[in-house]
């Protein structure tokens, strides 16, 4: 069976790509979303567990359960810190997500992920998807969602790249600034990619 054709589709944070991702999903396309799932196998997938254990120690968790403030802290504060944690959780996210895709059954699935270019990841999907949005939005919108500081979703900002890079490596961008609307722009590029993939 031929490998499923996988679309990449990110932001940085607060930009909306969730959002985005669920008006694909309301055109039946599925969708991984790797921040989710990386939580996830943070806490149930035993090697990787035992590897974040071994490199920050028991006290990442309390009782089995993630200590994410904790965790977030440390590697948004600290760049080696950081490359720890995506050198051992991005691979194992890597190895889920292929094993979902090809448990899918559509002309392409999304994979949904706050860091794509940063990582190299985009060279593995056949087609990628940056939202963009103004800054002061993407800032506000998150201390709405989550009650975050200033400070700390700048200090996640500054963990990835700016929109212009990214937009440079990106084959089809959606502007979320409250203004465009999604739906159309999330059909054209639907339709694009089912066109593509024919
Ligand atoms: C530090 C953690 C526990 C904080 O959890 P929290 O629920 O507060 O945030 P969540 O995971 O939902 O991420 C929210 C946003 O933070 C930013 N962010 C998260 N991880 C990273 C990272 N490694 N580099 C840059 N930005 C990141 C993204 O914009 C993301 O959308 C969590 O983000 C984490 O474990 N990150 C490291 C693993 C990772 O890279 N996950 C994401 C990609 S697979
Ligand atoms: N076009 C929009 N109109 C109104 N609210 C929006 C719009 N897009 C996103 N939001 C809101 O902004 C917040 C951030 O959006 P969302 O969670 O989709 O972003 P994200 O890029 O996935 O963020 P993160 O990187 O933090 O996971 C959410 O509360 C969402 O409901």
């Amino acid at each position: 069976m031929s490998k499923v054709i996988q679309v990449g589709l990110t932001g940085g944070i607060g930009s909306g790509k969730s959002t985005v991702a669920k008006i694909f999903e309301a055109f039946n396309i599925p969708c991984y979303y790797a921040d989710d799932r990386a939580k996830w196998l943070m806490e149930h997938d035993d090697e990787l567990v035992s590897e974040l254990k071994g490199a920050f120690g028991e006290e990442l968790y309390t009782e089995g359960r993630l200590n994410r403030p904790w965790l977030a802290e440390r590697i948004f504060n600290n760049p080696e810190e950081r490359k720890t944690v995506n050198a051992l959780v991005h691979p194992a996210v890597g190895r889920d997500f292929d094993k979902w895709s090809a448990e899918q059954d559509s002309p392409y699935v999304l994979k949904e992920a706050a860091i794509l270019f940063e990582t190299g990841g985009h060279v593995l999907s056949d087609f990628n998807i940056l939202v963009t949005a103004p800054e002061d939005l993407r800032i506000q919108r998150v201390k709405d969602r989550d009650g975050s500081t200033t400070e700390q979703v700048k200090s996640r900002m500054d963990a990835q790249w700016s929109d212009e890079k990214k937009a440079e490596l990106a084959d089809f961008i959606i502007l979320n600034d409250e203004k465009q609307p999604l739906i159309p722009q999330v059909k054209n590029i639907h339709e694009a990619i089912l066109r593509k993939s024919n």
